[in-house]
């Protein structure tokens, strides 16, 4: 089985045990003793270069030596222990012990037909899942992270795999760090570290060597390390690195943070419904087994007869139809544009009823172009433009859309000045500054968030003059910005303050008494198609909720234009003031929430899943990496921050809600099909029973020798091979699907008797018409008992797999089958050729091997007409059940 994991979720498919092979220890002293030296002696230690990194060559014959840097668990299985892995499923298990009981008491046909299943059911899976799981990897690379790495003196881009240690790598904010590192040089350098301690709150790390404090510190609490499994919130270094792989510390703890990854609604479904079917099993396997040993005296009959009626219980098909769907519908997506990482949560994206997602790509178009410069009175001016220019040129921690867009909209030459200082942006204060160095002053240059700089200013300028920031004043500048925002313009503000030149170190304390120069204007578009997958979401039951860290008056011009209501809306200061019951309670009211913390912003997903919600998250920067991760589906696009891309489960090659729309129907489409499967799997085993309960206490002999059943079984595992690639009605996707093990017991109550009450009326047509009765008869010899017995049981074999199979097409859709809905044509040839064969059967060179005797031409005149009665009972029966209980 293959999955890629997710270093910042800790979420993996398998939980297969760290590389033994790593003295664990040894690494972790490594680290702690080279963060412990000074940087030249680690550097030397590491044979590297601050400046010049490795050669290309040391770096390959490094990667050889050390192995990519993954985490076990994410490396593909060869093809012996995929195989492996996937025998050790208890249903394969449970088929193995079989085959061999079955082996060892001497019946070797049995034995050989429960292998054609396992057979069936690893190598069919095996297969395709294999080979499109291939197709799915090689997807999945395209939208990994990868990180700045300096070899030979030059920057490049590596994939986070590739790193080795000794490379010198180049960290900024959104970076994930890429392995065991210690920092060279740091500059107002954050990180976080939830995915490994838990903390929420960003920790700075700096260059600094504590020479003799060493021994105090445990690995997991340098200063100056970062770890693999954290990521970078703002602030930039240079890092040299120390262990990769399964030698960093997270790599060491992987193991059991897999061990702890949640498990998916969808999981649970399956564990329920395989356990469901092994109760089953277990009291069906006992009860047969004592009424055929009292009964007829044979226990060792009775064992062989209850074991393949144990086999016929097995949903043994359930983990290849599962495996083989979602890799189908993982391919399917991809055609759409939209990437899976982890395989399992196609089905939970197919489940999402809400959809919160930011506003910038999704309702606009992601091209945010600087429209405005102007002062405080409104005129343009060159001066906010420089400012505005110099603080996106020298600020180093976040380029954003926004700085982007000021440097796109001209060149300066701004070399005249030098950056002193920085204090890099963060989703709390909403505005970065920079200090230069300008003709003998430090002049600190802020912008952000209107509010935000207006806090902090205490006056104002005025062409060449500076006036104190009254409160009137204040309130009539609010009124310009106001209609800018509107008008949908993101506004932000520039305000400066100038120190003496003997001030060098800055903080965040200095962006205060600031003077207020003026605004920059932004637009960005809305979206033409975002209005068009709102109501598209909307028909599909999905409720969409926007999250964003902007402000109000933005965000609803932006709403409106795209057609989203947005009369309520709430602000991140009122939601922080809600407690409990009335947070849940809001959350779920209200649509829109505006300048929202990232912290906010996973309060509100987290509350939503309390409240019993399916939540799909989609967004692309630092601030939406906390709030990805809560999400059910954690939903991202390949132009985003590597964070963001690193936690999400599902990265979009395009931003758009149209492609999300169209993903969350596929997933849903596979959902659906393995619905089939486990409705076709309950009802028609729950069917079986009482017919087999009843026919071994009625007759003389056994309703179906073992072989028979195991014999139909196979054919039964096989016609449902074709489900995979069934067509979905789309009233079966209309709505999100949910696992419902309630409703799916509910189905098997339903439907399952109809088949055995079909399979009693073949009983009575053997036992009367066809006179099997004359089993009894006093002087009937061993010779004709047998035949007699042949017989009836050749009579049910049929009966019951010819029923078995066609009830898939009646099933499978809502609709009138094969005139309102018909299956694809894999699955129509295959469920025919199996009826076929079943019927031949009976005249064919096997049968003497299966005891199976030919049937008189009339019994097929009875069987025809049982089909149709059949398939006509069991459609009104399922068209008053989906009326009465609905269909999820
Ligand atoms: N480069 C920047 N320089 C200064 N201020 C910024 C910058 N980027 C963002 N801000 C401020 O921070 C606020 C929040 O950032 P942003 O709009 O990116 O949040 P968001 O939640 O990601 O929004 P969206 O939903 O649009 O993606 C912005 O409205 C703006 O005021
Ligand atoms: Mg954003």
């Amino acid at each position: 089985m293959f999955m890629f994991s997710s270093i910042l979720t800790g979420r993996s498919a398998s939980t297969s045990a760290p590389n033994k092979n790593v003295p664990q220890g040894e690494s972790e002293r490594r680290l702690v003793e080279l963060c412990s030296i000074s940087v030249r002696d680690a550097l030397k230690d590491l044979d590297s270069k601050a400046k010049e990194g490795l050669s290309t060559e040391e770096a390959e014959k490094r990667l050889d030596e050390f192995g990519p840097n993954e985490l076990a668990h994410a490396k593909r299985l060869g093809i012996l222990a995929d195989l492996w892995e996937r025998s050790k499923s208890p249903l394969v298990i449970q088929l193995l012990v079989i085959a061999a009981i079955s082996g060892i008491m001497g019946d070797m046909k049995s034995a050989l037909v429960v292998g054609a299943m396992i057979l069936l059911s690893v190598g069919l899976s095996f297969i395709l899942d294999r080979r499109s799981s291939s197709a799915v990897e090689a997807l999945g690379k395209r939208v990994q992270s990868r990180t700045l790495v300096v070899r030979d003196g030059k920057e490049v881009e590596v994939r986070i795999s590739e790193v080795v240690p000794g490379d010198i790598v180049l960290l900024f904010a959104g970076s994930v760090i890429p392995a065991d590192v210690r920092l060279l040089s740091a500059k107002d350098f954050f990180v976080s570290q939830s995915a490994l301690t838990g903390e929420s709150m960003p920790v700075e790390k700096t260059a600094h060597t504590e020479k003799g404090h060493d021994t105090d510190h445990s690995a997991w609490e340098l200063p100056n390390a970062c770890y693999l499994g954290s990521s970078v919130n703002s602030g930039t270094a240079r890092a040299v690195v120390i262990n990769t792989g399964m030698r960093t510390l997270f790599g060491s703890i992987s193991a059991s943070l897999a061990e702890r990854a949640e498990e998916t609604s969808f999981d649970k479904g399956t564990r329920s419904f395989t356990w469901l079917m092994i109760r089953f099993m277990l009291v069906m396997t006992s009860a047969v087994f004592l009424i055929v040993g009292i009964s007829k005296g044979e226990w060792l009959e009775a064992l062989l007869f209850s074991l393949s009626i144990a086999v016929g219980l097995t949903p043994e098909m359930l983990p290849m139809i599962v495996t083989v769907n979602l890799a189908k519908g993982a391919l399917t997506m991809a055609a759409k544009k939209v990437i899976i990482k982890r395989l399992p949560s196609i089905q939970n994206f197919g489940a999402i009823d809400i959809l919160c997602t930011d506003k910038t790509g999704t309702l606009t178009q992601d091209k945010v172009v600087l429209e405005k410069y102007v002062d405080i009175t409104g005129r343009t001016d060159e001066d906010v433009l420089t400012y505005a220019y110099l603080n996106s040129y020298y600020q180093t921690g976040l380029r954003n859309l926004i700085d982007r867009a000021i440097m796109d909209h001209t060149e300066l030459n701004v070399e005249y000045c030098r950056l002193v200082d920085e204090l890099p942006f963060d989703f709390q204060r909403r505005r970065m500054s920079v200090v230069v160095d300008y003709e003998g002053d430090h002049v600190l240059i802020c912008k952000g968030a209107v509010e935000e700089i207006y806090e902090c200013c205490s006056h104002y300028q005025n062409g060449e003059e500076v006036f104190p920031l009254f409160e009137m004043i204040r309130n009539n500048l609010f009124e310009e910005v106001e209609r800018e925002n509107r008008e949908g313009f993101r506004v932000l503000a520039i305000a400066y303050r100038e120190f003496p030149r003997q001030k060098t170190s800055f903080s965040v304390e200095d962006e205060s008494k600031m003077v207020l120069l003026g605004f920059v204007a932004f637009f960005d578009p809305p979206k033409a198609q975002a209005s068009e997958a709102l109501g598209l979401l909307q028909q599909a039951g999905v409720r969409v909720k926007v999250l964003t860290g902007d402000n109000g008056l933005v965000t609803q011009r932006v709403c409106t234009n795209v057609g989203l209501k947005a009369d309520r809306m709430l602000t991140g200061a009122e939601l922080g003031r809600l407690s409990g019951a009335e947070f849940d309670q809001v959350v779920q009211d209200v649509d829109v929430f505006v300048k929202l913390s990232p912290a906010q912003k996973e309060q509100i997903v987290r509350s939503l899943r309390g409240s019993g919600h399916v939540v799909g998250f989609l967004g692309d920067g630092i601030n939406d990496a906390p709030a990805l991760k809560a999400a059910d589906v954690g939903i991202s696009v390949d132009s985003g921050v590597d964070v963001a891309k690193e936690t999400a489960d599902i990265v979009l090659l395009e931003k758009s809600l149209l492609v999300l729309e169209e993903g969350i129907m596929e997933g849903r489409r596979v959902f659906a099909n393995i619905v089939k499967y486990i409705r076709m799997g309950a009802s028609s085993n729950f069917g079986n029973m009482f017919s087999v309960l009843g026919a071994s206490y009625l007759l003389p002999f056994l309703p179906m020798l073992p072989i028979q059943i195991l014999t139909n079984n196979l054919l039964y595992d096989f016609s449902q091979t074709g489900i995979p690639t069934d067509r979905v009605d789309e009233e079966l996707v209309a709505k999100p699907l949910k696992w419902n093990i309630e409703n799916i017991k509910r189905f098997m109550i339903c439907v399952g008797p109809i088949s055995s009450l079909f399979d009693y009326a073949t009983f009575a047509l053997m036992w009367y018409f066809f006179a099997c009765s004359a089993y009894n008869a006093p002087g009937a010899t061993a010779a004709t008992k047998e035949g007699l017995a042949h017989l009836f049981q050749t009579g049910w074999f049929v009966e019951s797999l010819l029923t078995q199979t066609l009830i898939v097409h009646i099933i499978r859709t809502r609709r009138i089958p094969f005139f309102g809905s018909s299956a694809s044509v894999p699955m129509t040839l295959t469920t025919l050729a199996i009826m076929g064969l079943g019927a031949w059967l009976p005249y064919s060179p096997f049968a003497a091997s299966l005891s199976l005797v030919p049937l008189p031409a009339i019994y097929w005149v009875w069987i025809v007409a049982f089909l149709i009665s059949y398939s006509l009972i069991t459609h009104f029966v399922k068209t008053w059940f989906f009326n009465r209980f609905g269909g999820d």
